[in-house]
């Protein structure tokens, strides 16, 4: 298997494999020219808030999930230092001779650790200009031996992205008119599945016609994302690609499919995109946190009662299976949620 990192390290690429270029589309076209910023939650008032400030929070968690399913989170308190230990740790980790990453080159989705290019590239007409590292981080912990390190700065930040995304959780309970622990306990988010995954994409000779990561929505409930200095990320929002520009130190959230099935409808997965550039190597962190791989999540039946038409608009499905399927499917918006929908 071929990585973008070794082809951009083996040659002075000038233009790009036929392979990665993607026909008929044009990454400049569709990009909102309106000043458009996501919402923004500070995660210090749903925490310590007064109870005023935590219902503002929870109104504007309620608002961000509705109209964005995409926003950013600050005062987050994961400290800065763990979040610069991750980026490194991560750009260390591609930096290891071929052989020594390979080790980890997965054949199978649930492997503990699984280092790879584009999406699926056995299915993958068009390659994506991505490497990455997945980890099945809990409830079972995993981490490569190398580079020194690391594994320690995966098991602290993982732990903290999980307590940030169970606060955030109860936020969205409640702004769903729900027991603050709803999701959490109906989810058994304490043996909840963790997926941490390192996104490298290289400086590309021709960004405009390759895709970091084409536009899709994220399988789990939440995902919450960090990025080293570099731009690239775009979200669709009513019809336009915005592009996102998070500030320093924030984390940036969306929700997944699982959080469209579990509130039937009430809160939609957000399609994204990653694009590249020919500068600089962009790095973005992700965890995705969803119910443990074994549950089968359907549409909480709260939420299927004042609904519209009061009908689930989903079947259950296990959380496994579903990750299945959309590892067997082009990857493409939100087609895997497709199969589910009644
Ligand atoms: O690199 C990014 O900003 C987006 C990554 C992403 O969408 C993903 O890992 O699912
Ligand atoms: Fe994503």
């Amino acid at each position: 298997m071929a990585y973008v990192k070794g082809l951009v390290e083996s040659k002075t690429l000038t233009s790009v494999p036929s392979k990665y270029v993607f026909r008929g589309i044009d990454a400049k076209e569709g990009i909102s020219l309106e000043a458009e910023t996501i919402p923004t939650i500070d995660f210090s008032m749903l925490t310590s808030g007064t109870p005023d400030q935590r219902s503002k929070v929870i109104q504007d968690i309620g608002y961000a999930c509705r109209e964005w399913g995409f926003f950013m989170v600050i005062n987050h308190g994961v400290p800065e230092t763990l979040r610069e230990a991750m980026i490194r740790g991560g750009e260390s980790f591609f930096n290891l001779p071929e052989e020594e990453k390979r080790e980890y080159e997965g054949k199978k989705l649930f492997d503990p650790i699984r280092f790879g290019t584009s999406f699926n590239v056995s299915l993958d007409k068009t390659l994506f200009w991505r490497d990455y590292l997945k980890i099945h981080v809990h409830p079972s912990f995993a981490a490569p031996h190398k580079p020194h390190g690391f594994s320690k700065s995966v098991q602290e930040y993982c732990k903290r992205t999980r307590e940030v995304a169970n606060e955030l959780l109860k936020g969205i309970s409640k702004s769903l008119g729900l027991e603050e622990s709803y999701i959490n306990k109906r989810m058994d988010m304490e043996s909840g599945s963790q997926l941490l995954v390192v996104n490298l994409y290289p400086p590309c000779p021709q960004p405009d016609v390759v895709m970091g990561l084409p536009p899709h929505s994220d399988h789990g409930l939440l995902t919450i994302l960090m990025q080293n200095e570099l731009g690239g990320l775009q979200v669709n929002h009513n019809g336009k690609w915005v592009p996102i520009n998070p500030l320093p130190n924030s984390f940036l959230v969306n929700t997944g499919d699982h959080m469209e099935i579990l509130t039937n409808g009430k809160y939609k997965s957000i399609i994204h995109r990653a694009m590249v550039n020919d500068k600089a190597t962009r790095i973005s962190i992700a965890t995705a946190h969803g119910p443990p791989l074994d549950s089968i999540v359907s549409p909480a039946p709260e939420l299927v009662m004042n609904s519209e038409n009061q009908i689930p608009a989903f079947r259950g499905i296990k959380y496994r299976d579903y990750m299945e399927l959309q590892q067997s499917i082009e990857l493409n918006g939100k087609s895997c949620l497709d199969h589910v929908r009644i």
